[in-house]
């Protein structure tokens, strides 16, 4: 039985991959064409999201600062998640919906990139990062799912957005993480050209 439940929850992930492959390889293409245009012109990537967006932001941070699958120098990527006198500071002395935004606004310069990860769209501290973005004159990436929500209409036209055409959590989470991995891939592959990983 609980078997059965656990194939299920796979099966349940793979069907949703398949679906989302179409659906998504051409914004995911256009969010790796800024992240290329942003690094080629000095700029650098900035991450946020919550609890396993959270992980995911870090998951992706470190992949670019250290490396994917091929040796090449670090890449400028700074996931907003992991300071915590940072994030108790600005938490504590202004609100938790600014704990993302005030670093926007302290760390971004215009060229550089946001990816803002919200599986339901309508997180208000990574709403809040994204329209301190727009302020800076980031480029904004965004992964969400459940049709986008409020992160839908908050972004600008020279934005990208990734939405997940799912309603759970989990499996929204999933394939951000297959998009994240895509994105290393694909930054990668234009940097050092062709080659299959080993
Ligand atoms: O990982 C999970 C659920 O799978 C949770 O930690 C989840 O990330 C948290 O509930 C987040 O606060 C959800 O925020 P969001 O994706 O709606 O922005
Ligand atoms: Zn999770």
């Amino acid at each position: 039985m609980l078997e059965q439940r656990i194939q299920r929850q796979f099966f349940d992930s793979a069907d949703l991959k398949y679906q989302a492959a179409e659906a998504l390889s051409r914004p995911i293409a256009d969010a790796a064409q800024a992240l290329l245009g942003s690094l080629t012109g000095g700029g650098k990537v900035l991450v946020c999201g919550n609890g396993g967006s959270a992980a995911d932001a870090q998951h992706f941070a470190a992949e670019f600062v250290g490396r994917f699958e091929r040796e090449r120098p670090g890449l400028a990527a700074i996931a907003l998640t992991t300071d915590s006198s940072i994030l108790t500071a600005i938490a504590n002395d202004y609100a938790y919906e600014q704990v993302y935004a005030k670093q926007v606004q302290a760390l971004g310069q215009p060229g550089d990139v946001l990816i803002a990860i919200s599986t339901s769209g309508n997180s208000a501290n990574v709403l809040a990062a994204v329209r301190a973005a727009h302020e800076r004159e980031l480029t904004v990436i965004a992964l969400t799912g459940r049709g986008g929500g409020a992160l839908a209409t908050a972004l600008a036209d020279t934005d990208v957005h990734i939405c997940v055409p799912h309603e759970r959590t989990a499996r929204i989470q999933e394939v951000h993480l297959l998009t994240l991995h895509c994105l290393c891939d694909a930054v990668d592959h234009q940097l050092l050209g062709e080659q299959d990983p080993a």
